[in-house]
């Protein structure tokens, strides 16, 4: 039996209200089956971390990436996201081989996993190698093909999203999900969408969509449909019976929030993503106030340029107290349950992790405090939402497994990664 025991640690569960407590985390098979404050190392315990110092939290969780796109990282900042698209990320995405795609995730895996990020949702393409990047290096993650209906290709990306749930769902120990990825509203007509809704519905399979990310793509569907993004997903039914992964979601007007009241599933926040390229500031305490769950992400590094929650849960944050000249919106409790609890929730694994309770997967991660910018220890959520950064992570488990100590990654080759990375990057980009 494969047990390990944190010591001494600050507690931070992430449960409603619970206040953070100092204690000992017993973890066996991949579980936690104690939290008290002293338990006492039994012959079979394997591993002992010395934690003194250190604020334990459930892992953090990615509600929308695109992680091979860490291959495209600072290739192209500051352009408008349509042109960003069409002109460098489409012509050099096409390029992508399968192993590019393994390296890229990889890499954006590696990032991480080195800044606490325990579980990740994912829409790309050769999905394949993204699944084999998951399993190799333990991290957990809901994996989605994602789906541009704009020229026919005889049914090839559907047949590709099928075979990733059929070959791939409840993989590696479970560790990986899959859903299915229409890409946008202004990438899917009607016909496709709503087979995929259907599909979806059928099987009990969740859905991860963009929506309503610029003033462009409202402008686009309102020519095309004479509706918004959220009413054209929600007219084609979409909603109904399905759980739905919304990313970005930034222009909505008070119907489409209505529209999405009472909904499976929620809205996926990327604030760095949207303030970087000036897509705007989401509804966030308006869809909390109407009951929608909103989790976080990061969107690709190809955007986002950085796979660092901690940067999200800040921009979020003071994105809304900005936005309403409030700093009493969105407090630091609340947006670390976005960052965690509510992400899971998105992912449909709120039932294995997310927080910090007995029975539930051991995802966690170690903050290491001793540091002048994480002292002295006031309001342990405060100090996490607003002080820490990925790179105060010094532990990260997954599954009970450890990914990283002391800030070396235990089962990926850094060195690796990084070597590969390096020459594929520089093919992909070349001439465009
Ligand atoms: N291009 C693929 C579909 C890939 S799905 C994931 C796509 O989302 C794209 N993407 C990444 N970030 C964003 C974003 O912020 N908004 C819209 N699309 C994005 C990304 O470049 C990638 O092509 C095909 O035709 O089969
Ligand atoms: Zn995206």
């Amino acid at each position: 039996m494969k047990t390990l025991l944190i010591k001494g640690c600050h507690i931070m569960t992430m449960v409603e209200k619970e206040k953070p407590w100092i204690g000992d985390i017993l973890i066996e098979n991949g579980r936690i089956v104690r939290m008290a404050e002293a338990i006492e190392a039994s012959a079979s315990t394997v591993t002992v971390i010395e934690a003194k110092n250190r604020i334990a939290m459930p892992g953090l969780i990615n509600a929308h990436n695109h992680a091979s796109m860490s291959l495209l990282r600072a290739f192209s900042d500051d352009l408008k996201l349509m042109d960003w698209l069409d002109k460098k990320m489409l012509p050099a995405e096409a390029r992508m081989t399968r192993e590019d795609v393994y390296w890229g995730t990889l890499l954006g895996i590696a990032e991480m996993i080195a800044s606490g990020t325990t579980a990740f949702a994912d829409m790309y393409v050769h999905m394949d190698a993204v699944a084999e990047a998951v399993q190799d290096s333990g991290i957990r993650a809901s994996l989605t093909r994602g789906l541009v209906f704009l020229q026919d290709d005889g049914g090839r990306r559907m047949t590709e999203a099928l075979d990733l749930i059929d070959k791939w769902s409840g993989a590696a120990d479970g560790r990986i999900t899959t859903m299915l990825g229409p890409h946008a509203p202004y990438t899917c007509p009607p016909q496709p969408l709503q087979e995929v809704s259907a599909l979806a519905r059928s099987r009990q399979i969740p859905l991860h969509i963009h929506l309503a990310e610029t003033r462009e793509e409202v402008a686009k569907v309102r020519e095309k449909y004479n509706q918004t993004p959220t009413e054209y997903l929600h007219e084609l039914g979409m909603f109904h019976d399905n759980h739905v992964l919304l990313a970005h979601a930034v222009h909505l007007d008070l119907e489409d929030i209505g529209r999405l009241r009472g909904m499976r599933g929620g809205v996926a926040h990327n604030p760095v993503s949207n303030l970087k390229l000036g897509c705007g500031i989401a509804p966030v305490t308006e869809l909390l106030s109407q009951g929608v769950t909103v989790g976080m992400g990061t969107d690709g590094a190809g955007s986002a340029t950085t796979l660092d929650m901690f940067a999200e849960i800040k921009a979020a944050s003071w994105m809304q107290k900005l936005h309403y000249g409030d700093p009493t919106v969105l407090p630091a409790e609340q947006v670390l349950r976005m960052a965690t609890i509510e992400s899971a929730k998105l992912l449909h694994i709120d039932h294995e992790v997310g927080t910090l309770e007995v029975g539930k997967r051991a995802d966690l991660i170690l903050i290491d405090t001793n540091k002048p910018h994480l002292s002295p220890l006031h309001d342990l959520h405060s100090l996490i939402a607003y002080s820490a950064t990925g790179a105060d992570v010094d532990t990260t488990i997954v599954n009970g497994e450890i990914l990283m100590r002391n800030r070396e990654l235990t089962l990926i080759s850094w060195e690796e990664i990084q070597r590969e990375a390096a020459v594929r990057a520089k093919r992909l980009v070349e001439g465009l």
